[in-house]
């Protein structure tokens, strides 16, 4: 479903992302993992078409992101607080973000209902603007965006940022019912190793733009991940 080709990303000559070959088959759960600065966002901005590739470029379903809008009528992203619109309420957002994607007001209902116990009664009926809504409710607020309409892909930034323990639980529950009822493409990038070998089946770690681990989740790839990244640390 989604395949990088000699993909590289410099801002003012200095590399960011260098990724030969990247294949993504269709129904995976990929999760991308990497200290800070390693090139997370970069790579989902690249594969969203936010920014240029410096060289190369992203397919989905073998058209090119930059030269189709085919992809756009199938994925849900949430990458940070510029995909919500402030000056809306909750309500406003997801009539609106339903009509775009031709959800009915029904179905919008139906898929928020998913999201009761995450939103904790502190989204809705609020009176609030999206702007003055903590950090963590906006990011389960652009998170349920995201999965709206039946997305084929899902990209998402750092899902669990944020969240207190009982939403980032939560959370993880909601998404691994998307991926056991429908079959979608997941793309999550995260620094909770626990939650993204959890829902994940494959993972990547992302070094100075570079992918240094490329591997299926077992048994033992958290404490795979947490030697790596404690062996790094050690000065
Ligand atoms: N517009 C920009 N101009 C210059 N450098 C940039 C720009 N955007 C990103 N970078 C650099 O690209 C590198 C990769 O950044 P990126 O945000 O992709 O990392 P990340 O892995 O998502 O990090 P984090 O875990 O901190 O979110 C960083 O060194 C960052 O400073």
């Amino acid at each position: 479903m989604i395949k990088l080709n000699n993909l590289q990303k410099s801002y003012k000559k200095l590399s960011v992302l260098n990724i030969s070959e990247l294949t993504i088959p269709a129904g995976q759960s990929f999760g991308l993992v990497g200290n800070n600065g390693a090139g997370k966002t970069t790579l989902l901005r690249l594969l969203l078409d936010l920014i240029r590739a410096s060289e190369g470029y992203v397919e989905i379903d073998g058209q090119a992101v930059t030269d189709s809008e085919e992809w756009k009528n199938f994925t849900g992203s949430f990458i940070d607080e510029k995909f919500l619109i402030s000056y809306l309420t909750p309500e406003e957002y997801f009539q609106f973000i339903g009509r775009i994607r031709g959800v009915s007001d029904g179905d919008v209902e139906s898929h928020l209902k998913l999201f009761e116990p995450l939103f904790n009664d502190e989204i809705f009926g609020k009176k609030k603007y999206i702007r003055d809504l903590s950090k963590g409710n906006k990011k389960k607020l652009g998170v349920a965006a995201a999965l709206l309409g039946d997305p084929k892909l899902v990209i998402l930034d750092e899902p669990f940022e944020n969240l207190d323990p009982t939403s980032q639980i939560r959370l993880k529950k909601i998404i691994q019912q998307f991926q056991a009822e429908k079959s979608v493409t997941f793309l999550i990038s995260s620094h909770d190793l626990n939650h993204v070998t959890e829902i994940c089946e494959r993972i990547v770690i992302l070094d100075q733009g570079e992918i240094v681990k490329d591997i299926p989740v077992t048994n033992q790839t958290l404490q795979e991940l947490t030697d790596y990244f404690g062996e790094n640390a050690e000065v």
